[in-house]
């Protein structure tokens, strides 16, 4: 294989992107609004650092989120022929690779599995809190006491800190526990893991951040690995990756973050944009900070409505604001139906008139808050003979492990695909949050009532701009139409009213 020459891969680049690309030594910031091309500048500045001699490939490390991004970026690597030795991966995947490697030199016994059923473990914990058996626990409080132990853990909060945590920021417990008695069901589960000789996926992060403080020599070999550490996604960063990523640096300070504040959208599970917007004072001084603000997806129109949605917010300050990279384009529309069923429906109306102009299913996508939402929509594509496919983010942290048998996203679909040829593909149904990352021609946000969008009028003002976050992720993965929806009834016999969502007022 040949290899590109390292003008020629700054050559698609604008010079906000192109100045990043070649800032290659020390601390770089890159905050980049959705669509900047924040892959294309990282994947580039990679190759540019290895082609140009100044990177020893062997010894970097890209590291993202999800499996989903982590390949992507391998293949943007590829196509620019950058040398094998180069690493991108998950946090996971990568920690889990170190530990395996240098666990025959810190521990005579073999590496622990890594649990397949979470779930099990949280019932049996709950079991032996509450003496119900774990067949019967119901399904919704071994969730959410799963779900709030990856909290914890993510956030480096013990069960012993966890009810001292709960009074200082008025934090309920899950399934009506007291804060006392989720520590004891934590603790359960830690002993029910222990026990079984399995650790958890925030495990193998907290293992080698652990191995890291603790065995010097190691450390050294591990931090000799990772000359160059650059982080995708910076903004969705929890305490737990940011001490993992303070441990591979060591004295290092070639790091590069990239990410945009605006599209934190897992504060629920422990990210934040804290680390971002603190990067600066974090690592002073950079050796580059840079702002790329220019949408080079999404046509101008949709670029205005994305920013109006931002500049709703109190918050606004934090976010920067996009400028539109393309021309204009068909106005953003908007449109309010009777009932779910006559919404979903009009979408599939909507997407046949599309592909009967010689559109393709695979440029259109119906964006949900939740899951429960796609049902309909499937049913409608279904009736008019459309074939698509449905994605739902299953947890975000149990997608991280690249190697295993687990998808990014659960994916189902249906089997009209031989109505259309393959060729054209299938429309997408799916959450905002499996969608994070992707774009599309065509893009249809539905439901964008008070309730669903934001998702259950929260008290929290933090909760709340989150869902604004999620609106903002949605509006900017269409990149020439955008279609905005709610119904005002569920279904006719529902005498409920539901109300515009207020970000769109
Ligand atoms: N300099 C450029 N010139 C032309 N097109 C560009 C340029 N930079 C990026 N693009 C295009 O803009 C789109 C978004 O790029 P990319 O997927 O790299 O964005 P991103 O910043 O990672 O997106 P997001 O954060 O919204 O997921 C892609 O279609 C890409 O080809």
């Amino acid at each position: 294989m040949g290899t590109t020459s390292p003008e020629r891969i700054l050559a698609t680049l604008d010079d906000a992107q192109r100045s990043a690309a070649l800032a290659v030594d020390g601390p770089v910031r890159i905050i980049a609004v959705a669509g900047a091309g924040k892959t294309r500048t990282i994947t580039r500045r990679i190759a540019y650092a290895c082609a140009s001699g100044v990177w020893d490939p062997t010894r970097v490390l890209a590291v993202t989120f999800s499996v989903k991004a982590a390949n992507e970026m391998r293949e943007r690597l590829d196509a620019l022929q950058v040398p094998r030795g180069v690493r991108a991966s998950t946090f996971h995947s990568a920690a889990l690779r170190q530990m395996r490697e240098v666990w025959p030199d810190i521990c005579e016994g073999p590496f622990p599995d890594v649990t397949e059923d979470k779930s099990a473990l949280v019932a049996q914990a709950l079991y032996r809190f509450n003496g119900i058996r774990p067949k019967e626990q119901p399904k919704q409080s071994v969730y959410e006491v799963g779900a709030e132990i990856d909290w914890c853990k993510v956030s480096l909060i013990t069960a012993k800190n966890y009810a001292r945590v709960c009074a200082a920021t008025h934090r309920t417990p899950p399934a009506g526990l007291e804060p006392g008695q989720f520590a004891t069901v934590y603790e359960q589960y830690e002993a029910e893991k222990n026990s079984r000789f399995e650790i958890d996926f925030n495990d193998i992060l907290l293992l080698a951040c652990h191995v890291l403080d603790a065995f010097p020599d190691v450390a050294k070999r591990i931090r000799r690995q990772i000359g160059w550490l650059t982080v995708d996604e910076y903004q969705d960063v929890s305490p737990l990756q940011h001490l993992l990523m303070t441990r591979w640096l060591g004295s290092n300070r070639n790091i590069c973050v990239v990410g945009d504040p605006a599209q934190t959208i897992y504060s629920f599970a422990g990210a934040t944009s804290y680390y971002l917007e603190h990067f600066g004072k974090e690592f002073a001084p950079l050796t580059a900070d840079i702002a790329l603000n220019r949408d080079y997806r999404s046509v101008s129109p949709i670029v205005g409505y994305a920013n109006r949605v931002l500049g709703g917010s109190a918050q606004r300050q934090d976010y920067i604001r996009l400028e539109s990279g393309r021309g204009t384009g068909s106005r953003v529309m908007s449109r309010i139906y009777e009932t779910d069923a006559a919404e979903a429906q009009a979408v599939a109306r909507q997407i046949s008139r599309i592909l009967a102009q010689g559109g393709n299913a695979s440029d259109c996508a119906v964006l949900t808050r939740v899951g429960g939402q796609q049902t309909l929509v499937a049913q409608a594509l279904k009736q008019a003979n459309i074939p698509y496919r449905l994605r739902r983010n299953m947890n975000w942290q149990s997608s991280a492990l690249a190697g295993t048998a687990r998808q990014e996203t659960a994916e189902t679909s249906n089997a009209g695909v031989e109505q259309l040829g393959v060729e054209k593909g299938r429309v997408t149904i799916s959450t905002i949050h499996a969608a994070k990352g992707l774009e599309y021609k065509h893009v249809f946000v539905i439901g964008l009532s008070e309730g669903l969008l934001p998702y259950k009028p929260q008290s929290d003002d933090g909760d709340v701009e989150e869902e604004r976050r999620v609106l903002y992720v949605a509006l900017t993965r269409a990149e020439d139409t955008l279609h905005l929806s709610f119904a005002k009834r569920s279904d006719s016999q529902t005498t409920y009213v539901r109300r515009l969502s207020r970000f769109l007022q």
